[in-house]
């Protein structure tokens, strides 16, 4: 299909202003989604007068194999050799490896790492971020605390003090890297203009944004069909077939909505058939790292640890269904809904040994 997509029209007049008036932008995270992120957004600033064209990426700094620091060699080289490779991220993308100077300048946040360290990033930003800062998360997680299950939109909202959309898609990373088409969703609170800054800054020909008015529906779909896809994984390292699969991500998606509503009766029916949804759950049950490792575990019968997998076969890009299913297991367990969502269940006491593998279709009982 010829993606029949008009990009944002670039409306607003050339400031007249210094460059003050312009939004500077800072990507916090430099994974395999952070750096393609980077570069959409960074292709952008070059073409829309509003912003700066320097996009500043936070890197969690580490040493490479060569001795060479990666931000350093991100800086010359121009791409992200260990998390990107072979590609080009665009001159005006900035490597940082200092998190507060990252952002001190920036007006509008982009977080995208791996759920498990967002509490820890948020702390250290206490109090550092700009008045009127805008964020958005592109983090497919949740964090639970004493008083329950906590977004990650949430999470920075309340520890920052700032408004947090979301967007999130089917987008596997290594394709929207090498431009094929896909979409995504922008999830937005209440101000539509805002929203609609975040469509035009991630916007391309072949990355098509849609807003919708549904922050936790669309950052529920995210997170929670990572742990569908978990469930996929092991029914194709156990040979299963195509009619098993189909049938665990419908089961999934069922689970997916009947929870989110539970959780916020907001969530909209409309949002599930949107990218963060359907098709979201589609695309990471067919080729996501999350079905891939659970693949591996499964065909090793549960001997080896997600843990162990996970770093000999992504080489330091993290999975996010096996802690996202601890951690719902925890929600369900204190809110007595175990029983209502027995394939999420099942996908922990999996992950965990405490069932074997072929119990993804035994669940049932
Ligand atoms: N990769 C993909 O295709 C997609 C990923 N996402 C989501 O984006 C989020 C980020 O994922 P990726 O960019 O793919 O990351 P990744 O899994 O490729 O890489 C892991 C990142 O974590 C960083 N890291 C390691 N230890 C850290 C620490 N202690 N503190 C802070 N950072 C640390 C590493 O430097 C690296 O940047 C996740 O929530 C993921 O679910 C969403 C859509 C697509
Ligand atoms: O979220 C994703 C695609 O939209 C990527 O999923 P994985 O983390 O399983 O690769």
């Amino acid at each position: 299909m010829a993606p029949a997509q008009e990009l944002p029209p670039e409306t607003e007049a050339e400031p007249l202003g210094d460059a003050a008036d312009k939004s500077r932008v800072t990507v916090v995270g430099s994974g395999n989604w952070g750096s393609v992120a980077a570069k959409l957004i960074a292709s952008n600033t070059l073409r829309l007068p509003s912003f700066h064209d320097e996009v500043r990426m936070w890197v969690f700094e580490e040493i490479l194999p060569s001795g060479e620091k990666l931000t350093d060699v991100i800086n010359s080289t121009n791409e992200n050799v260990k998390y990107l490779p072979g590609i080009k991220l665009g001159n005006n993308v900035v490597a940082d490896p200092d998190l507060e100077n990252a952002v001190k300048d920036a007006n509008m946040l982009v977080f995208v790492t791996p759920h498990q360290f967002m509490e820890g990033i948020c702390k250290r930003l206490v109090g550092k971020v700009k008045e009127g800062m805008e964020a958005i998360s592109l983090i497919k997680g949740m964090e639970v605390k004493m008083e329950g299950p906590c977004m990650i939109s949430s999470l920075i909202s309340e520890q920052l003090g700032i408004n947090c959309c979301v967007l999130m898609g089917a987008n596997i990373a290594n394709e929207i890297a090498v431009e094929k088409f896909s979409e995504a969703t922008v999830g937005y609170r209440e101000n539509r203009d805002i929203a609609e800054k975040w469509v035009q800054l991630f916007s391309t020909s072949y990355f098509m944004v849609s807003p919708v008015q549904d922050v936790e529906g669309v950052e529920l779909c995210g997170t929670l069909k990572n742990v569908v896809a978990i469930a996929a994984g092991f029914v194709d390292g156990l040979e299963m077939g195509n009619n098993t699969k189909a049938a665990i991500m419908r089961i999934g998606l069922r689970e997916m909505k009947a929870f989110s509503k539970l959780l916020f009766p907001s969530v909209k029916d409309t949002t599930f058939f949107e990218s963060c949804g359907v098709a979201d759950l589609i695309t990471t049950c067919l080729g996501g790292r999350n079905r891939k490792v659970a693949e591996a575990f499964a065909k090793n019968g549960g001997k080896r640890s997600f843990d162990e997998l996970e770093a000999e076969m992504l080489q330091g890009q993290k999975l996010q269904g096996v802690s996202t299913a601890r951690e719902l297991y925890e929600v369900l367990s204190h809110r007595g809904w175990l029983e209502l969502f027995p394939l999420f269940a099942t996908v922990h006491e999996i992950s965990t040994g405490r069932l074997p593998p072929s119990a993804i279709v035994e669940y049932n009982r």
